[in-house]
């Protein structure tokens, strides 16, 4: 799916992303900027401070600079587009934002995020109140961190940053989850997300509640809805998890997979799938796992499911190919500074002299010198 409105939010709390420190919130607290829910208010409601809101505000600024928040990513990955939603903020939003990115390794201080390299994902740029404020980014920085900037103070409602997870290549080998968000899976098109986005399917950890996973709206014809996952890399599948837990009385009746390996056939051409896990009956609120033995390499699965419903979670778990993995490595290292991709190979336990070379070197060769660190 080419719309970015459609991508998974990297900062959500959903996903685990953290507001790690703010300047101030003296009127309301930084972490409700990545609560996943739609903000609420409610009039004539006083604390202690003021009107509650539900969202990061602070004083009104009596000296010259600026208000900023961190926020530490759930997803690390390619910033596509920032959505400065400032619901309910009408006589105090701020007048302009502007947002930075940084790529830090390893588990930096708010301290140490301060003296980070950061790079300018938005300028300063003019907001409206009570406005889910949208903003196209130009970026190929794998962020693992925000600052978000208020000129000169205000509140925000949220934050939210759409974009394409890049996987870490030191957790994506091995057998692992080639569908989960974090290492680079994907929805590449879905019949139906009436209730809620089919990213969550893939996003970390098991769902909380109903409203975590993906739903569709009741189907009245005799179609069935479905969801389309591009795979991290190139892979080979031993087993699948369905879960439905949470959906109780809208739970699929039975589901299908189907694969296709799009490196040698087209995905558009219905013919070239094939049968991953024939039609099966699921059954409501409940961790289905099937272990699968076809041995055939894929790109992209399908999920059926029959006739509609939702489903909480879906694991693809298997083994990237040479050349898959050799992708997954090449898509981070041309999304991090050089610098970066040297200390993680410091961390992959590299020599030194090797880990700078590897570092700074481009074209096939080091690509393959690359991807051999990390297989
Ligand atoms: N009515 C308000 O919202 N006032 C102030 N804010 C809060 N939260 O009370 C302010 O000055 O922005």
């Amino acid at each position: 799916m080419n719309d970015r409105s459609a991508l998974p939010d990297l900062a959500s709390r959903a996903v685990g992303g953290a507001v790690v420190h703010a300047n101030d919130e003296l009127f309301a607290e930084r972490e409700n900027l990545i609560k996943p829910a739609a903000p609420a208010y409610q009039p004539y409601t006083f604390g202690h401070k003021g009107q509650v809101y539900d969202g990061w505000e602070t004083r009104r600024r009596r000296e010259p600079g600026h208000d900023f928040a961190l926020i530490r990513l759930g997803l690390p990955g390619i910033v596509r587009r920032l959505v400065v939603d400032t619901a309910f903020f009408t006589g105090n939003y701020p007048p302009e934002v502007s947002v930075q990115g940084a790529a830090v390794d390893g588990y930096p201080s708010p301290a140490e995020l301060l003296d980070a390299d950061w790079v300018e994902l938005l300028p300063a740029s003019p907001v409206r109140g009570d406005t889910e404020n949208s903003f196209d980014v130009d970026t190929a920085l794998r962020c693992t961190h925000l600052k978000l900037c208020m000129h000169p103070d205000g509140g925000i409602a949220r934050l939210r940053a759409r974009g394409e997870p890049v996987a870490d290549p030191r957790w994506a080998r091995g057998e692992f989850d080639l569908a989960a968000l974090e290492h680079g899976g994907h929805v590449t098109g879905c019949s139906n997300m009436f209730y809620s986005s089919p990213s969550n399917l893939l996003a970390p950890g098991r769902a909380a509640v109903m409203g975590e996973g993906w739903e569709t709206a009741r189907r009245r014809d005799d179609g069935n809805d479905w969801v389309e996952v591009g795979l991290a890399a190139a892979g080979v599948l031993t087993a699948a998890e369905l879960d439905t837990s949470h959906f109780v009385g809208n739970a699929p009746g039975w589901a299908t997979l189907s694969g296709v390996d799009g490196r040698v056939a087209d995905p558009a051409d219905p013919a070239a799938w094939r049968e991953i896990l024939p039609r099966t009956r699921l059954q409501p609120d409940t961790r289905h796992r099937f272990r699968l033995h076809s041995g055939a390499e894929f790109t992209h699965v399908r999920l059926d499911v029959h006739p509609d419903g939702g489903m909480a979670r879906l694991r693809l778990h298997g083994t990237a190919t040479a050349d898959g993995h050799a992708d997954l490595v090449r898509r981070w290292s041309a999304a991090v500074p050089p610098e970066y991709a040297r200390a993680v190979l410091l961390d992959c336990g590299v020599p030194a002299d090797t880990a700078a070379e590897l570092a700074a070197a481009s074209g096939p060769d080091a690509d393959t010198a690359l991807a051999a660190a990390f297989r």
